[in-house]
């Protein structure tokens, strides 16, 4: 991962919301799949948004496959070897998404050197998206963290082991925890990924409601820890939570660990579980965003994107914001 944002240039863009993006573009996602629902309905609007994620300055895109599960899949009727088609799936549109840019940027540069280096100012790992067990079960427990006393570190890693192996195998570049709610999830990770010997490296993403605990109440500093004692995780960090508590988190996050610390905060509108929307007005729009990224690129983030109800617009600004600081940086230095 250092390599990866060295090439980018000392720092990444994170794409931004995906399932939210989806919606915006006319997606219903009221379902237990949620955004994993548009694998079966329609790939080509998770490719255009992927793109559109592109273009806007992303180095690394992530797939839809945050809520999808062998287990939801099953419920819906399809059957192990189909959801297991539509994990791979997931990351093949995201794949197809970079080689339809990188093609189109072949196209706007003739001179087949010069659109070399352009590559490699622009490098894209595509992430996929591994949801918690509390994604799947669609209540928004993800956002509690509160699975009870049956849910144990063994139900934790049988529930995520077929799909972890599924796509560690699939082409991704990387596995994205996302959205991890309490210490024994990622207890459970860290283990599945020693115990099934997953080959490509991974990140840990967790979420805060209060920014010095994640949202079960365990510390973030001990959820941290775990990631750091995982030889396999390359990134640790937090999303889908709202911008104002990032600065705090970064700044425990890298207490504890020297790996890359990862941030893709939510626009700060907060999310009624039992409604199942965002209450709109609670949020920052794009430009107050920005005005975070410097801060946090300070404290010591280097991968950094949006989650829900951030859109292109939010990741073309960060991206600008990120090129100008580190281009008056260089002007500096010399
Ligand atoms: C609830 S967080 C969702 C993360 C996922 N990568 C998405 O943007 O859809
Ligand atoms: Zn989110």
């Amino acid at each position: 991962m250092t390599d990866f944002i060295g090439k980018c240039g000392g720092y990444a863009v994170i794409d931004g919301g995906l399932a939210t993006e989806l919606e915006r573009h006319g997606a219903n996602l009221n379902d237990p799949l949620w955004s994993a629902k548009c694998l079966v309905t329609s790939p080509q609007l998770i490719r255009r948004v992927h793109l559109d994620y592109l273009e806007a300055g992303a180095n690394i895109i992530i797939s839809s496959s945050y809520q999808a599960t062998l287990q939801g899949f099953e419920a819906k009727g399809l059957s192990r070897v189909e959801g297991e088609a539509l994990l791979r799936k997931s990351v093949e549109i995201a794949c197809e998404a970079r080689e339809i840019y990188y093609s189109r940027d072949a196209k706007v540069s003739s001179a087949v050197i010069e659109n070399r280096e352009n590559l490699k100012q622009h490098p894209v790992f595509v992430g996929a998206s591994v949801g918690s067990y509390g994604a799947y079960l669609a209540d928004g427990s993800e956002y509690s963290g509160i699975y009870g006393d049956a849910v144990t570190l063994e139900t934790l890693k049988d529930f995520h082991r077929r799909r972890v192996q599924v796509l560690a195998e699939s082409g991704a570049d990387l596995i994205a925890f996302e959205t991890i709610p309490n210490k024994l999830e990622a207890k459970a990770y860290a283990e599945l990924l020693q115990e099934e010997d997953i080959k490509i490296p991974a990140w840990f993403s967790f979420n805060s409601k209060d920014g010095t605990n994640v949202v079960s109440g365990d510390s973030i500093s001990e959820c941290a820890s775990i990631a750091d004692s995982c030889k396999q995780v390359v990134a640790v960090g937090i999303n889908c939570t709202p911008p104002r508590f990032i600065h705090g988190l970064i700044q425990a996050i890298r207490e504890v660990t020297a790996k890359p610390i990862l941030i893709y905060p939510n626009s700060g509108e907060t999310y009624d579980a039992d409604r199942k929307e965002w209450v709109q007005s609670t949020g920052v729009v794009d430009e107050d965003f920005v005005s975070y990224v410097g801060k946090w690129y300070e404290a010591g983030a280097s991968l950094i994107g949006g989650c829900c109800r951030t859109t292109p617009n939010t990741i073309r600004a960060i991206s600008k914001a990120l090129s100008s600081r580190s281009s008056s940086v260089t002007t500096l230095e010399f």
